[in-house]
């Protein structure tokens, strides 16, 4: 909040009324939002406005020209919208300050989802120690000597692979490019296909858009070592829930760790039901050190907006906008 506040330094701090998307578009009309430059857009924002799609982006007041998004993941705004109004309004995200705490919540996950402590822990609450009605806690596997495949070897990624090798994993990835050798950091670069055959583990770390949308889904769970373990950070829309789900059933994926969901709040009542997979509330960022990164990354970039003109973190589509 001081951080904003800050702002007052060099321009006029205002802030919608608005609280459902029909009003919003409405307020963008009048005469307190008309001259806006920039936005500090939360990732909360989307309950009152819904998604940032064409509709909304040629609504926003005709005086914008900056949209600085918190979070690394802006999945909600349609850049291209963006870029194509004249003038464009340039998005910025948050990315680097998000690596530390999601890759811990991934850690979490890949733990969690090898050791099968989803089922211990379910059981313990309902008073059944490892297990009640003649069932007992599966056996879990150890990481150690595990081979976790990254899809979306970006900051999240890196840093997962770091915690992975203190537990004594191996690190193979698949990204639209190799990385550098230093950036690697020994991590062996591999196709989409082999990623698929090769991994114990595979951890979704690429962002969501209609190229990724659904990458992994019935073909590609076909594809992976049976016993496989499905780690997804990253956006639920990646993953074909649907096929996620008959591929628990069938044996081929042995165990889950989710942060993250297709259709959020929503979850799969299959995912829910089964007392075996790892499941979190999209909690990736959620700790007072990192929202507090992010929201001051994110400050900064308006800050930067209006004092010079340029983003401090624009996304990859509009680097060069
Ligand atoms: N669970 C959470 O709370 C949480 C928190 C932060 C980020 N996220 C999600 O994690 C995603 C990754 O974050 P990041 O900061 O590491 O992003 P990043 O941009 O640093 O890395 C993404 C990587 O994915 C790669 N990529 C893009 N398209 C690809 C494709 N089709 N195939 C293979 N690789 C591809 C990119 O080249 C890049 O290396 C974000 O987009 C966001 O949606 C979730």
């Amino acid at each position: 909040m001081k951080t904003w506040e800050g702002l007052s330094d060099i321009a006029e701090l205002v802030e919608p009324q608005s609280t459902n998307r029909d009003d919003f578009i409405q307020e963008c009309t009048t005469y307190r939002l008309n001259g806006v430059v920039a936005v500090y857009r939360t990732a909360a924002s989307v309950s009152v406005t819904g998604l940032w799609d064409e509709e909304l982006v040629n609504a926003l007041p005709k005086s914008l020209k900056f949209c600085s998004s918190v979070g690394a993941g802006y999945d909600q705004i349609d850049v291209h919208a963006c870029s194509a109004r004249d003038p464009p309004i340039k998005v910025s995200n948050t990315p680097t300050a998000v690596d530390d705490a999601t890759a811990d919540t991934a850690m979490f996950l890949i733990l969690g989802a090898l050791r099968g402590f989803s089922y211990g822990i379910s059981a313990l609450r309902k008073g059944q120690w490892r297990g009640g009605n003649g069932e007992v806690a599966p056996l879990g596997h150890d990481p150690e000597g595990k081979t976790i495949g990254v899809l979306g070897m970006g900051g999240i990624g890196r840093n997962m692979k770091k915690k992975c090798e203190a537990f004594g994993m191996k690190t193979i990835y698949h990204n639209r490019n190799p990385l550098s050798e230093e950036l690697a950091g020994g991590a062996k670069y591999v196709s989409f296909d082999e990623l698929l055959a090769q991994s114990d583990v595979l951890s979704l770390n690429l962002p969501l858009n209609k190229k990724t949308r659904h990458i992994i889904s019935t073909a590609e769970f076909n594809n992976m070592k049976t016993g496989v373990v499905i780690i997804n950070t990253a956006r639920g829309a990646v993953m074909d829930e649907d096929a996620l789900v008959k591929a628990l059933e069938s044996g081929k994926v042995w165990s889950c760790g989710l942060d993250v969901y297709e259709d959020e709040p929503q979850i799969h009542p299959e995912l829910v039901k089964n007392p075996h997979v790892m499941l979190l509330p999209h909690m990736g960022t959620y700790t007072i050190e990192t929202m507090t990164a992010m929201e001051e990354w994110c400050i900064s970039n308006v800050r930067s907006a209006l004092e010079t003109g340029k983003l401090r973190s624009p996304v990859p589509e509009h680097v060069n906008l």
